[in-house]
């Protein structure tokens, strides 16, 4: 019997899955969206997830609270040191300059199929990009990659100016979404209300967490900034970085010089990142840091400046008056200076895309 389901395992469409965001910090909560959603295709039966990905954005992005990408990939390779199988690219973050989600995918769902058409030597010759799974020349069948995201990614999607039309259906028809629920998000109603996700809707997964779990980045930086514990909400790996770098304007009753010292450090588990998974257990790693491996980081203690005006911690979509039409995302506890905050940032990001796109 055993030996029947594993058969029929290995007949199954392979995918892989794909998170793009900011990741500053990353949050247990970014590493239960790949766990969710491979149980959800694995207990369906329905495909074989072979890896997760993350993938931070660029520096560009402009985001406030955006942590420099060298630390946020190291947080990053922290969070995921206990995974068999989601792993860091840091592909987008060096690119000279920001991409869009839907460039994300199509580089790393090209890398997939060269790869697994022309069979070569790179693994000798330690080539391989870390975010690559392992075993994936077991079969020659090809790997679908998929955008995994929380509800209110899917969402932005309404933000006037925010996401190109063409990107949202080549995401959706070339590659598919796969989404877990958020609350305050209604992603079955988003989807009837857009044409172009209702067209594709078969591409996308619709997984309701029923666990769920309301931690965000912005939550964190704001509650380190305010002084407050975040013990239990980051992995302790994380959290430890964020206090021996000063991220986040950090204030913090317990550092001390004796716990940040002049040298600051910096993780070599993160430039380790184009060696195929590296896995180091805790201790390890602690001793592994050391910010004199880091060709880019100054030597002078720094305290990254992200302190933030109250943002909320759900988004809500107002003012939508026709499928796909246009949004704003604001706060809901932030009054007037949280709902300037996101225009503001929306206005970032716009300004962000306009210019990638007149490149
Ligand atoms: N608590 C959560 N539940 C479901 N999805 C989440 C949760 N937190 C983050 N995500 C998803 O993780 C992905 C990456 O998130 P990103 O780091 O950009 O956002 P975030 O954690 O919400 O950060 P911020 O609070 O700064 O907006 C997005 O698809 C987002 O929807
Ligand atoms: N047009 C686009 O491709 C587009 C627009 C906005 C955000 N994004 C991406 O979505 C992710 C999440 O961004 P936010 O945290 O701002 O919601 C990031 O990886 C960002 O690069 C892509």
């Amino acid at each position: 019997m055993s030996g029947f389901i594993e058969e029929k395992t290995c007949m199954l469409p392979r995918i892989a899955l794909i998170a793009c965001g900011c990741f500053s910090p990353p949050t247990p909560m970014h590493l239960r969206l790949f766990e969710i959603a491979r149980d959800y295709f694995e207990l369906r039966g329905t495909h074989k997830v072979v890896g997760g990905i993350i993938s931070p954005t660029h520096d560009s992005y402009g985001k406030k609270g955006l942590a420099p990408s060298i630390d946020r990939c190291a947080m990053i390779k922290l969070a995921v040191q206990t995974s068999t199988w989601i792993r860091l690219s840091d592909w987008e973050v060096h690119q000279p300059q920001w991409m869009r989600t839907q460039s994300v995918l199509q580089h790393h769902q090209n890398y997939l199929n060269n790869y697994i058409n022309s069979p070569g030597d790179e693994e000798q010759n330690g080539l391989l990009p870390g975010w690559l799974p392992l075993g994936l020349r077991e079969r020659r069948d090809p790997i679908s990659l998929k955008l995994l995201c929380g509800a209110d990614l899917l969402e932005s999607f309404a933000v006037p100016g925010l996401w190109a039309n063409e990107d949202i259906e080549e995401i959706v028809a070339n590659h598919g979404l796969v989404v877990i629920s958020r609350c305050g998000s209604n992603p079955e109603k988003f989807i009837f209300e857009s044409d172009i996700l209702t067209k594709y809707q078969r591409n996308i997964t619709l997984i309701t967490n029923w666990v769920p779990n309301e931690v965000s980045s912005s939550l964190v930086r704001r509650l380190l900034n305010r002084g407050e514990s975040v013990k239990y909400l980051l992995d302790d790996l994380v959290l430890s970085y964020i206090n021996r770098q000063g991220l986040y304007n950090v204030k913090s009753k317990y550092i001390t010089d004796a716990v940040r010292p002049n040298h600051l450090n910096f993780n070599r588990v993160y430039m380790d990142n184009n060696k195929n998974s590296v896995k180091l257990d805790n201790d390890q790693s602690e001793q592994l840091m050391d910010e004199s491996d880091s060709p880019l980081r100054q030597q002078t203690t720094r305290v990254f400046c992200c302190g933030e005006t109250p943002r909320a911690n759900t988004k809500l979509l107002l003012n939508r008056s026709g499928p796909g039409q246009a949004v704003q995302v604001i706060t809901v506890q932030a009054k007037d200076n949280g709902s300037n905050d996101a225009l503001e940032q929306t206005q970032a990001k716009k300004q962000k895309i306009a210019q990638v796109q007149q490149v």
